[in-house]
């Protein structure tokens, strides 16, 4: 039997890493850049005003109050996108607006609400200290320094960044076209009525829905009944175009396991069991030169498997800086049992100090899994916990919503 972290291994190296293609910013969220980008331009670009307010020199201002006030006529105004600005003289203030360019000779701005808010000579009742609401040119980042790291992944605030720093596209890795099939003929595509014994087939949609969450390119083909020719034929319309095959069912140790009957044959997929539950029957290998990776067909078994060894693969390839889940310590809200030499992966509720196990082991459970935002993990070597002890938890989508 295989550890958890072997099969990791044997998944892991079945993917490379894909090319790189430039994408435009639009186009850009969820991607992972591809090459160290550094900032074509510093942030803040040029000292700037942080108010709407009045430019002044401290040392004319800053005795203003309300009794004392101070009076200057304003020599320039300076909207935002003033280009042309013109140098602060003293005894003169010019007004300025929020992110406006800061005239040179100038130490302070006075926000408009601590004057009368004139355009010829503005009345001063007040002054914040020197260099107050002032933005310093490159005190966010200079230009040619790192902007996002190779690794980063694209979210809503590195995108805002790219952009700031003046990238009109990113170098990313190309999305994997992961193919999802799923085997068994007791299944029914939803929405269809049921026969006694039939049930519906959810495996696909809730692998291309991991796949695309990882990042990938799901394309789901229609699920297969047991029938190896029926299987090879499907897979093999489809194989070339893909980085990635991931089948769901037909692994274990039934009479009619398509998936492993069908490859076996070929000699290129390696079925085995890996000392972890739920997920213990798994499978990996290439197919006419094409990774695949053969998933257990229950569908937590499916679920967990994408997790534990798909996820990352993908990820990895996709040069995520951090392909893995994150992890934090919780403790039990009640005692639990695991069976021993195997890894368990069990469905739970973290609320960001205790978790709790949602539903029992069983790789049936798929309602409880859709109400689990975490997977407890016990080690192996472990077969009890008692209320209150630590585990390690994975934070799985959804975690803490
Ligand atoms: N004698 C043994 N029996 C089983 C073993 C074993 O070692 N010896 N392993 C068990 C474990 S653990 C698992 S996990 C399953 C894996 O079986 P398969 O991968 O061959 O999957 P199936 O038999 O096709 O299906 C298992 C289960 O899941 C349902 N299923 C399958 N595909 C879908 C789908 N696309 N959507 C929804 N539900 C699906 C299927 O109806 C079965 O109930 O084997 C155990 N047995
Ligand atoms: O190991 Mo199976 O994947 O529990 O149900």
């Amino acid at each position: 039997m295989r550890t958890v972290e072997e099969h990791q291994a044997v998944v892991g190296a079945l993917l490379s890493g894909l090319p790189v293609e430039e994408v435009p910013l639009t186009a850009a969220a969820g991607r992972v850049v591809a090459h160290d980008l550094p900032a074509l331009v510093s942030l803040p670009g040029f000292a700037n005003s942080a108010m709407d307010g009045y430019a002044a020199r401290h040392a004319e201002v800053g005795a203003a109050s309300e009794s004392a006030p101070v009076w200057l006529p304003v020599a320039a105004d300076i909207p935002a996108g003033r280009t042309d600005v013109p140098r602060l003289e003293p005894g003169t203030v010019h007004r300025i607006m929020t992110g406006a360019p800061l005239p040179e000779g100038a130490d302070v701005v006075v926000p408009v609400e601590r004057t009368d808010g004139a355009t010829d000579v503005v009345t001063i009742t007040g002054s914040p200290d020197a260099g107050t609401h002032l933005r310093h040119a490159g005190e966010d980042i200079r230009a040619g320094e790192l902007a996002l790291p190779a690794g980063t992944a694209l979210g809503a605030a590195q995108l805002g960044l790219a952009a700031a720093v003046g990238h009109a596209s990113v170098p990313v890795r190309r999305r994997p076209r992961v193919l999802v099939l799923s085997t068994g003929s007791e299944l029914v595509e939803p929405g269809l009525p049921l026969q006694p014994g039939q049930i519906y087939e959810s495996n696909s949609v809730l692998l291309a829905a991991a796949v695309t969450e990882a990042g990938g390119e799901a394309r789901t083909l229609h699920f297969v009944p047991d029938d190896v020719d029926q299987f090879l034929a499907t897979v093999r319309a489809e194989l070339a175009t893909a980085d990635l095959l991931v089948t769901s069912g037909g692994v274990s140790a039934g009479a009619y396991e398509v998936v492993k009957d069908a490859f076996r044959g070929l000699g290129t997929v390696e079925f085995t069991k890996v000392a972890m539950q739920p997920g213990g029957p798994q499978g990996a290998g290439t197919v006419d030169g094409v990774p695949v990776v053969t998933l257990p067909g229950n569908p937590v078994s499916s679920f967990v498997s994408f997790e534990v060894f798909v996820r990352p693969a993908l990820r990895r390839a996709l040069g995520h800086a951090a392909p893995d889940r994150l992890r934090t310590t919780a403790r039990l809200t009640a005692a639990l049992r695991s069976p021993a030499g195997r890894r368990q992966f069990l469905r739970g509720r973290f609320d960001g100090e205790v978790v709790t196990q949602v539903g029992g082991p069983g790789s049936h459970l798929v309602a409880h899994l859709a109400r689990a935002n975490c997977l407890v993990v016990v080690p192996e070597d472990v077969t009890e916990l008692p209320a209150g002890a630590e585990v390690s938890v994975v934070l799985v989508e959804g975690a803490l919503q």
